[in-house]
């Protein structure tokens, strides 16, 4: 495969969050405990997908909302990892998401803040930036919560003047923002299980409820569809192919980040023009790989690529 950079990618974060990561032996609930050791990272949904493009040597810029008061925190580390930063500062501070590692059970209790709000002159800004962004690159990743006040279809919003630059919309996000979202018919999508139960309105517990689903997007007009499973891996989907992916086997350290680093390995596949089948199996590689790192670190490309044999990838009748 010729891992030359051929397009640059650009990731939208709208609520970015400090991850603040504590590792407790064992976590009591109603009790006292005392934390063992804790992490920060620069964190929220798309910019977890650009620190795992990066590391796969991939161009990859920044934009989306920051709050002014904590900004360093990002700045700092997109200077150091020579991330393009287009990120437009508001008024307050990025949110800290406090996430509960369990070492005893491996469990992670997750805690996630509503976020920064913005203003009108902001949005505009923003989409500005979108425009001037997608002149040159034509791989997006729209990810995350939207930050209070948002309007629930500023995905839709956004996938229109996208898609009328002749980009390819990688969204990645829940609830009434998905619904909205995909009425814009964005290139691809990857909710998880309880994402998808939303999105369609119904329980899915057999695995024909899932595939059913996933047709029904794919034949209103969504060209790849990638349900992610947690450790089982994922299914995933265009106009000819069903795949079951199932991740190899890693030490556990932190799954949160896990969705977005499978989503950055897809539009990393997708920049280096994969097969679904191969861009499936570096999704899943990746995946695993951000598994093994602490906090939402992204895995080493040498991780990655020897966990690419260990992918198992069945092809599913349609
Ligand atoms: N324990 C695990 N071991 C290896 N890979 C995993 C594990 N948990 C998750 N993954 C990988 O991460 C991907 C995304 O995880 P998932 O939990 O479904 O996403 P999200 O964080 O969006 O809910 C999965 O499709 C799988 O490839
Ligand atoms: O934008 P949301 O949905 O509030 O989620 C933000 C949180 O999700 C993360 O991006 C991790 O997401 P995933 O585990 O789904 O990959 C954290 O870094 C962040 O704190």
């Amino acid at each position: 495969m010729n891992k030359q950079k051929r397009a640059r990618i650009v990731t939208i974060t709208l609520n970015p969050a400090v991850d603040q990561t504590l590792y407790f032996t064992q976590f009591h609930v109603g009790q006292v405990n005392r934390v063992g050791r804790e992490r920060i990272d620069p964190a929220g949904k798309g910019i977890n997908v650009a620190k795992v493009i990066n590391s796969l040597g991939q161009d990859v810029a920044v934009s989306g909302f920051l709050g002014r008061e904590n900004a360093n925190i990002f700045e700092q580390f997109f200077q150091a990892q020579a991330i393009a930063n287009h990120f437009i500062k508001v008024n307050g501070a990025t949110r800290v998401n406090t996430k509960i590692v369990d070492e005893a059970s491996g469990q992670v209790s997750e805690i996630n803040f509503p976020g920064i709000h913005y203003g009108p002159s902001d949005l505009q800004e923003l989409k500005n930036i979108i425009k001037q962004l997608a002149e040159e690159s034509k791989l997006f990743v729209l990810s995350g919560s939207l930050p209070g006040g948002a309007p629930l279809d500023i995905f839709r919003e956004f996938t229109e003047i996208l898609k009328s630059y002749d980009c390819k919309v990688f969204l990645d996000t829940s609830g009434g923002a998905l619904t909205e979202g995909i009425k814009a018919k964005p290139y691809a999508i990857k909710p998880n299980l309880d994402e998808l139960k939303q999105l369609v309105g119904h329980s899915l517990d057999q695995e024909i409820d899932v595939l059913n689903a996933v047709e029904t997007l794919i034949s209103g007009g969504i060209t790849k569809v990638v349900i992610s499973l947690g450790e089982k891996g994922a299914l995933v989907a265009d106009g000819t192919q069903r795949l079951l992916v199932r991740p190899p086997n890693v030490k556990v350290s932190s799954t949160v980040g896990a969705g977005d680093a499978l989503v950055a390995g897809l539009v990393y596949g997708e920049a280096q023009g994969m097969s679904l089948t191969e861009q499936a199996r570096w999704a899943t590689a990746v995946a695993a790989a951000s598994v093994a790192q602490q906090g939402t670190q992204a895995g080493k490309l040498n991780d990655v690529e020897q966990l690419l044999p260990n992918v198992i990838i069945e092809e599913m009748r349609v």
